[in-house]
C-alpha cells in the first residue's frame, strides 16, 4: 500500500541499485531493489510532523509544498504561503545584513544552519566570497575565543575523559549511518590562539562546512569532533561558563591511548571515514600522524593540506614574475614557525624540488630553506660561541625532531634574529606560520625589498590579528613591489601610485574540501603524498596570465567551488593512478563528470515519508 502511494510521487527515472541514491538517503538496499523507480531527486524519511520541521537535513522552513504538507502531516505547523528558496533567501540575507558585528552574524549563521541546512548552505555558496570570513576564519577564531558564551546548540560529538572505556558503544549515538568526511581536533593549538580546550569545536565545525559549501560533501556525511583532554587555559578552567573538561590536559601515553580509543571507535562503525586531524599542537600532530597514516584514510590538515596551498602559492608566485613552476630550486625561503604547519610547508617544498629534478639531492634542496622559531634560526650553535656571544636559543629551545634537524644550517650562528638572516640570506621568499602578529618587521621586510624585485611576503597565519604582517605594511615596505599572500583575507590596498596592491588569501581552505571531495569519491584507502603535491600543482595553474601579472595567485574565495572540483578530479586520479582508490568506475565513466555528479548542490527536494514495517 505505502509503496504503492510512494510509487505514484516518484519520478518514474531508473537507477542503478549501487548508484549513489543509497547512500544519500539511507534507503536501505531492499526497499531499493523492489521499487527499482525511486530517484536521488527525492528523499526518504521516516520523520513526521514537527519532527520534519525541527530537523535542519529535512526542513524547507516555509517551502514545504502543498502535497508535502499533506503527505508529512505539517499542514497548519507552518505560515499558510508556500515561499519558495528565492524568497527566503532575501529575508536570511536581509537579517543577516542587520547584524551589527561578524560575531552576531557567526551567531546568526549557527542558529540557520541548525534551523534548515538547505537553506544555510544555500546562502553561503551565493556569498563565498562575504561569508567564508564569517564561518571560517578570521571570525570563526573569535567564535572559539567566545564559545562557553554564545552557545545554543549542540552540533558534532565530544568525547571527553569521563568518556573512556565507552567510545565504541557512543559512536552509535550519532544519528547518521553515513559518515563520509570527519574534522577532530583537540583544541590544543587553534589557529594562532594557543589552547581553547573544547571551545575548539567551532573550528571542525567551520571546516566541514566549507567542505560541504566548497567541496560538495553531503551535510549528512559529515562529523565534527572535539577530543576533550582537558585544558591549560587557566582563564577557561576559571570560567564558571566553560563548558569543558574541568582538568589540565592529560599527557604521554594517557593521551595517546585516549586518542586510539576513540579512532578505534570511529573506525568500527565507519571504516571508510576521511579523518581530518585538524589543530593538534606540536608534536602531537605529527606523532598522530605518523601513527595512523599508513592504517586508515587520513591525514593532517595545518600539516599537508597548509604545505599544498602554500606550494601552490609559490609555484604561482614563479609564474607571477616571469619564471616557470619548475624553477622553484631558484627560490630562497625563509620559514618563520618551525611548527606543525612550519615543518610541513617546507618538507611538501622541497619534496617538490626533489620531484622537479633540478636540485640533485634533498640535501642540496634543503638549503634553499631557512627555518626560525621564537628562538631565532635554526643555525650552529658552535658559530655562535665562537662570535663570542650565547645563542639566544641557548638552553631554551628544546631538543630538534629528526625533520626540524635537517634544515639546520650549520654555516650560520644559531639564534640570529630575522634580520640578519634576512641581510645574510637574501631571500626571495619569506613565510609567516608563528601564530605571532608583528615577526616580519618593517626593518626586515624593507631589507628583503632592497635584493629582491618582487619579494614573496607570506604572513600565513591566522587568524588576521595574529598575522606575521598587515598586507599594508607588507606593501608599504617594499614600495608596493610585494606579491602578498597570508592565511586570513585581508582587503586589496590602494598604492600611492594609483596600482592596487593585490592580497591573496592562501589558507588550506583552498585545499582541503578538493582533497576530501577527491578522496571520498576514489574511497581511497590511503592518503598519499602526490595527493598534495598534485593539489599544489592544480591550484597554481588556475590564475590567468593576466591575474598573475597583477599579483593574484589563486582565484578568489568566490571560486573555492570550481577550484575543490579541479583539485578533488585531480587526487582522484592519482588514486587510481596509485592504486589507492577503491571505488569501482564504470567503462566509459570521465572523472571529472563523476566527480563533478558526486557534489552536494543545495536544493529541496521532494520529501517522502516511508516506514519500513
Ligand atoms: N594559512 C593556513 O592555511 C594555515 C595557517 N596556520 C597558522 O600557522 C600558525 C602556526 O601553526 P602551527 O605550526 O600548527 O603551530 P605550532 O605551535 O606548532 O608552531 C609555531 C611555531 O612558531 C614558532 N614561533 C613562535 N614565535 C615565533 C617568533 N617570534 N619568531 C619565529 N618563530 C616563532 C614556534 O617556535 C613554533 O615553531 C598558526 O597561527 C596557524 O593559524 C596553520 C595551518 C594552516
Ligand atoms: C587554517 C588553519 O587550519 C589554521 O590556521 O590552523
Ligand atoms: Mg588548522
Amino acid at each position: 500500500m505505502l509503496l504503492c502511494r510512494r510509487q505514484q510521487l516518484l519520478k518514474p527515472q531508473l537507477l542503478n541499485p549501487t548508484n549513489l541514491f543509497l547512500r544519500r538517503y539511507g534507503v536501505p538496499p531492499a526497499v531499493l531493489n523492489s521499487d527499482p523507480r525511486l530517484d536521488k531527486t527525492v528523499q526518504v524519511t521516516n520523520s513526521r510532523g514537527v519532527n520534519i520541521i525541527h530537523d535542519p537535513l529535512l526542513s524547507k522552513g516555509t517551502a514545504f509544498s502543498i502535497a508535502e504538507r499533506e503527505r508529512l502531516s505539517i499542514r497548519g505547523l507552518v505560515p499558510p504561503r508556500c515561499q519558495e528558496m528565492d524568497k527566503q533567501l532575501l529575508r536570511v540575507k536581509r537579517n543577516l545584513d542587520d547584524c551589527r558585528t561578524p560575531l552576531a552574524k557567526f551567531v546568526f549563521l549557527a542558529a540557520l544552519q541548525d534551523r534548515n541546512e538547505t537553506l544555510f548552505y544555500k546562502l553561503i555558496i551565493n556569498h563565498l566570497d562575504e561569508l567564508a570570513g564569517i564561518i571560517y576564519t578570521p571570525t570563526v577564531g573569535l567564535a572559539c575565543l567566545r564559545s562557553h558564551a554564545i552557545y545554543r546548540r549542540s552540533r558534532g560529538m565530544y568525547f571527553s575523559t569521563q568518556d573512556r572505556g565507552s567510545m565504541s558503544a557512543m559512536v552509535y549515538n550519532w544519528p547518521h549511518e553515513e559518515v563520509d568526511v570527519i574534522v577532530v581536533t583537540d583544541g590544543s593549538r587553534v589557529l594562532g590562539l594557543g589552547d581553547l580546550g573544547c571551545n575548539g569545536m567551532q573550528i571542525p565545525i567551520g571546516k566541514l562546512s566549507l567542505y560541504v559549501a566548497a567541496g560538495g560533501i553531503r551535510p549528512r556525511a559529515v562529523l565534527p569532533v572535539v577530543l576533550d583532554v582537558g585544558t591549560n587555559n587557566q582563564s577557561l578552567l576559571n570560567d564558571p561558563l566553560y563548558m569543558g573538561m574541568g582538568h589540565p590536559r592529560i599527557e604521554g601515553e594517557e593521551y595517546y591511548s585516549f586518542v586510539d580509543e576513540w579512532v578505534t571507535a570511529v573506525k568500527s562503525r565507519w571504516p571508510n571515514a576521511l579523518i581530518q586531524f585538524e589543530d593538534f599542537k606540536y608534536p602531537h600532530a605529527y606523532n598522530l600522524l605518523n601513527k595512523y597514516r599508513n592504517s586508515m584514510t587520513c591525514f593532517n590538515d595545518d600539516i599537508q593540506s597548509t604545505s599544498a596551498i602554500t606550494l601552490a602559492g609559490l609555484l604561482a608566485g614563479l609564474k607571477a614574475r616571469g619564471m616557470k613552476q619548475e624553477d622553484l630550486d631558484q627560490e630562497r625561503i625563509i620559514c618563520c614557525g618551525s611548527g606543525s604547519a612550519g615543518v610541513g610547508v617546507v618538507e611538501g617544498i622541497v619534496d617538490c624540488m626533489v620531484a622537479q629534478g633540478r636540485v640533485k639531492s634533498r640535501e642540496e634542496a634543503y638549503s634553499r630553506v631557512w627555518m626560525m622559531d621564537q628562538h631565532g634560526l635554526l643555525g650552529n650553535p658552535q658559530l655562535s660561541a665562537e662570535a663570542g656571544h650565547i645563542a639566544p636559543s641557548n638552553g631554551k629551545r628544546a631538543a630538534l625532531d629528526e625533520l626540524q634537524r635537517c634544515y639546520v644550517k650549520k654555516d650560520l650562528p644559531d639564534g640570529l634574529t630575522l634580520e640578519e638572516v634576512v641581510e645574510r640570506v637574501k631571500p626571495t621568499a619569506i613565510l609567516g606560520l608563528t601564530g605571532v602578529r608583528g615577526v616580519f618587521t618593517e626593518k626586515a621586510i624593507r631589507t628583503m625589498a632592497k635584493y629582491t624585485e618582487k619579494p614573496l611576503v607570506f604572513p600565513l597565519s591566522n587568524p588576521d590579528t595574529h598575522a606575521e604582517c598587515t598586507a599594508e605594511e607588507a606593501f608599504k615596505w617594499t614600495d608596493g613591489r610585494a606579491i602578498f599572500a597570508s592565511g586570513s583575507p585581508f582587503e586589496d590596498v590602494p598604492l600611492p601610485n594609483g596600482r592596487i596592491g593585490r592580497t591573496n588569501q592562501c589558507n588550506n581552505s583552498y585545499s582541503f574540501p578538493g582533497l576530501g571531495l577527491g578522496i571520498t569519491v576514489s574511497r581511497a584507502n590511503r592518503v598519499t603524498s602526490s595527493m598534495f603535491m598534485e593539489t599544489a600543482r592544480t591550484i597554481a595553474d588556475m590564475a590567468s596570465p593576466s591575474q598573475l601579472k597583477e599579483g593574484i595567485l589563486f582565484p578568489g574565495v568566490a571560486n573555492l567551488r570550481d577550484v575543490s572540483l579541479a583539485v578533488g578530479t585531480r587526487v582522484c586520479e592519482v588514486a587510481y593512478e596509485e592504486g589507492v582508490a577503491t571505488a569501482n568506475l564504470k567503462e566509459g565513466e570521465v572523472l571529472s563528470e563523476v566527480v563533478k555528479n558526486s557534489m552536494y548542490t543545495p536544493e529541496y527536494v521532494p520529501l517522502v515519508h516511508y516506514t519500513k514495517y
